[in-house]
């Protein structure tokens, strides 16, 4: 079962204007979807980043693993680390190899008739609850028609959203993403949410954005409001100084990245809870392997997501449905861009969860004719990286991203 081929194609999907702490989102995200080729002409399917410099790893990799039997996924890993070399980080190796690892995961389901999960050392929970991820936003890009979320720019307009995002897909928890008005507006969005849906789990996550001395009033504020606080100040000493006052536990997927991250967050106590993301870790086996860091170090465990399609949205349900200790709901921006997805059969939350696929593999189909018109639409348009803060520019030419904001 030997890998024959890898075909790489960047993608590029309609977004809406959503902000955040270091500007606002391009009217186009980026992705990258592979299709494995095995002998026989079977495919897996991976997804990742879309960043020029991630598509430039795998085309030097890509010659490197064909040959290699699709079931060897730790050689594929020495591989990748060998090929890329001393000068890419392992961080940087990891989100490479993560893109490779699903899709040979996906191809070895396939071969066994059995789905992804099974593999990753079956399921623990037979459906994956995910919270709905909320954003200020402008009504629609500058220069073009409003989208039909229309605008969030205040606590009335978060509460709408909130309301149009449960309507649509049951979610059962809310995330707020911060960092983009002073603290007390969003505060206050924080209490109108609390008090529009009241017992539902919030988070808020500004990203950075507040000092030290913010972030410990913006606690001291939500107390009794918030399931946790994610990412409320940059580092993790900072971090530190936040949680050893805070009434609720903290959160990250900025300060805890990584395996060689773990150990100072850990003495210092700085979080609680750790935001794993397959595409950052390396993969849904190593993301396995961070449930038990966190066990063994008491920590909970979240996930983390970005601007994504529906391969990675199969590969995230798999882990977290394999993975005892990822107990809260999980991030996604899918809401925000499902009607671009490249499977057949486009995700449906069923009260804000999904099941896991049932299929062989990860359980979804690539959509061919969509998937050409993604590429085309990414090469039309020029794009090779995520510029928030240079978009933001373009409305606003004084924004300044220096973190923190407030
Ligand atoms: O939890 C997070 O930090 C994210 O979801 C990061 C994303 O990049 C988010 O800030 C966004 O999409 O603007
Ligand atoms: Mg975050």
């Amino acid at each position: 079962m030997k890998i024959s081929d890898l075909i790489i194609t960047p993608l590029a999907f309609a977004d809406p204007a959503l902000l955040n702490s270091t500007g606002v989102h391009e009217p186009l995200a980026l992705r990258t979807v592979v299709q494995l080729v095995v002998d026989g002409g079977l495919v897996g399917l991976g997804e990742g980043s879309g960043e020029r410099e991630v598509l430039d790893r795998l085309e030097l990799v890509r010659a490197a693993i064909i040959g290699q039997s699709v079931f060897d996924t730790s050689a594929i890993e020495l591989i990748v680390a060998a090929v890329l070399g001393p000068d890419v980080t392992p961080l940087q190796k990891r989100a490479v190899f993560s893109i490779i690892e699903v899709a040979c995961l996906d191809a070895q389901g396939k071969l066994l008739s059995v789905p992804v999960v099974d593999l990753l050392g079956g399921a623990v929970r037979s459906e994956v609850p995910y919270s709905g991820y909320l954003f200020y936003k402008w009504a629609g890009h500058p220069d073009a028609v409003a989208d039909g979320w229309g605008e969030a720019l205040d606590p009335a307009g978060i509460v709408d959203q909130a309301r149009r995002m449960i309507d649509l897909h049951g979610f059962r928890s809310l995330k707020l993403k911060g960092g983009v008005f002073p603290p007390d507006e969003e505060i206050a969005a924080m209490r109108a949410l609390a008090g529009a849906f009241p017992g539902m789990p919030l988070r808020i996550d500004p990203n950075g954005a507040w000092s030290v001395e913010t972030s410990k009033y913006v606690a001291r504020e939500l107390a009794g409001v918030l399931e946790y606080l994610e990412d409320p100040t940059l580092t993790t000493a900072a971090m530190a100084e936040v949680a050893a006052v805070a009434s609720m536990p903290l959160a990250t997927n900025m300060c805890v990245i990584s395996p060689e991250t773990v150990p100072e967050a850990v003495r210092l106590n700085a979080v609680q809870i750790v935001l794993s993301d397959h595409h950052y870790w390396g993969g849904l086996r190593h993301t396995r392997e961070l449930g038990a860091i966190c066990d063994t170090f008491g920590l909970g465990m979240s996930m983390h997501s970005n601007s994504h399609l529906g391969v990675s949205l199969a590969a995230m349900t798999h882990v977290a449905a394999a993975t005892p200790d990822l107990a809260y709901a999980c991030d996604t921006h899918y809401p925000w861009n499902s009607l671009d997805d490249v499977v057949t059969t486009p995700f449906e939350f069923v009260d804000g969860a999904l099941a896991v696929p049932a299929g062989p593999g990860l359980g979804v189909e690539l959509n061919e004719a969509k998937l050409a018109e993604l590429n085309r639409r990414y090469v039309e348009s020029g794009r090779t990286t995520r510029a928030d803060t240079a978009y933001m520019r373009l409305v606003d030419p004084a924004y300044d991203p220096t973190l923190p904001r407030f």
